[in-house]
């Protein structure tokens, strides 16, 4: 019997990024590819993010906060599930034990993360600093300027579809800056190219059309979770792949099919701030029969 059968979980979402939180603390329960995925395939627990509550790991940490995608592997970062642990952590009272909170302080792998809230259903968090070197991203070969690498979407695409920027956010990003986002056929070729051999830990792959300095449309096929409304770190790592190239300033409004998202990349210490929505759908506890077979 999985340890996770009848514990509590929130199913939320951050515009329409489907996400699932699970707090874990005070407990030594730790979840299995298997049953991440047992998760996803439920009806009653749907995500593109699993996002885990664990007791803090460090000094001067809410929480450390484990990050799943739906094919069961970890993630380094994700800004619209973060905005939903921040929701979880402020507002929700079997999570926030009550207190209100409006600033917390959350570990993830990839690093010390900061959110505050701007009202209950509004959050910014700070994603920290983008990394540029080829080693960072990272890419299987030393390329000296991540804003152009040398990769294309395939046969077909190759024309329009080549030399993305590469950004890591806390997890790898692959930006590529088209006219016209609706062109190209992403659902096609994420998945060849979330796989490349270049990228040795897979990537998140953006389709993003600069409509002015200051705003970005932008697609998304998520590493590990395929095709999503809305990807916060793709769109911290957009606008910075952007404001590399001239092609905007610091601060832009991107717009994913699920909404938009209000990035700036700080200039005084490179920090990237996302600020967004998250809508708060159901509670639920996990059936035990969702677990039979996985490990
Ligand atoms: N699929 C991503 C993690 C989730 C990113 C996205 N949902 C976000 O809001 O940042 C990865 O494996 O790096």
């Amino acid at each position: 019997m999985s340890a996770l059968a009848g514990r509590r979980f929130l199913k939320m979402n951050g515009l329409g990024n489907r996400i699932v939180v699970l707090d874990l603390r005070g407990t030594a329960i730790t979840v299995s590819a298997q049953e991440a995925r047992a998760i996803a395939a439920h009806p009653r627990s749907p995500f593109d993010q699993l996002m885990i509550i664990h007791d803090p790991r460090g000094p001067g940490a809410d929480a450390f906060i484990r990050i799943m995608n739906n094919d069961g592997s970890d993630a380094g970062a994700c800004g619209n599930g973060m905005r939903c642990v921040a929701w979880a952590l402020c507002v929700d009272p079997p999570i926030s034990g009550g207190i209100d909170r409006d600033h917390l302080r959350l570990e993830t792998q990839a690093g010390m993360l900061e959110a505050w809230m701007r009202d209950q259903t509004r959050f910014t968090v700070d994603m920290g600093a983008p990394r540029f070197d080829w080693q960072d991203i990272p890419l299987r070969d030393p390329f000296p300027d991540t804003r152009y690498i040398e990769l294309q979407a395939g046969p077909i695409d190759a024309p329009v579809l080549h030399s993305p920027s590469a950004v890591n956010m806390g997890n790898p990003h692959a930006v590529f800056f088209v006219d016209d986002l609706d062109a190209h056929d992403l659902a096609r070729f994420g998945p060849l190219l979330e796989n490349h051999p270049i990228f040795p830990d897979r990537a998140n792959i953006s389709l993003a059309q600069v409509l002015s300095p200051t705003r970005i449309r932008l697609k998304v096929w998520e590493r590990g979770a395929g095709l999503t409304q809305a990807c916060g770190s793709a769109a911290c790592a957009a606008l910075v792949a952007a404001a590399r190239r001239k092609f905007t300033g610091r601060e832009a409004t991107v717009s994913l099919p699920g909404g938009d998202l209000d990035i700036v990349w700080r200039e005084s210490d490179s920090h990237v701030l996302l600020t967004g929505p998250v809508e708060m759908e159901w509670e639920d506890r996990f059936p035990a029969g969702i677990f039979a077979g996985a490990a």
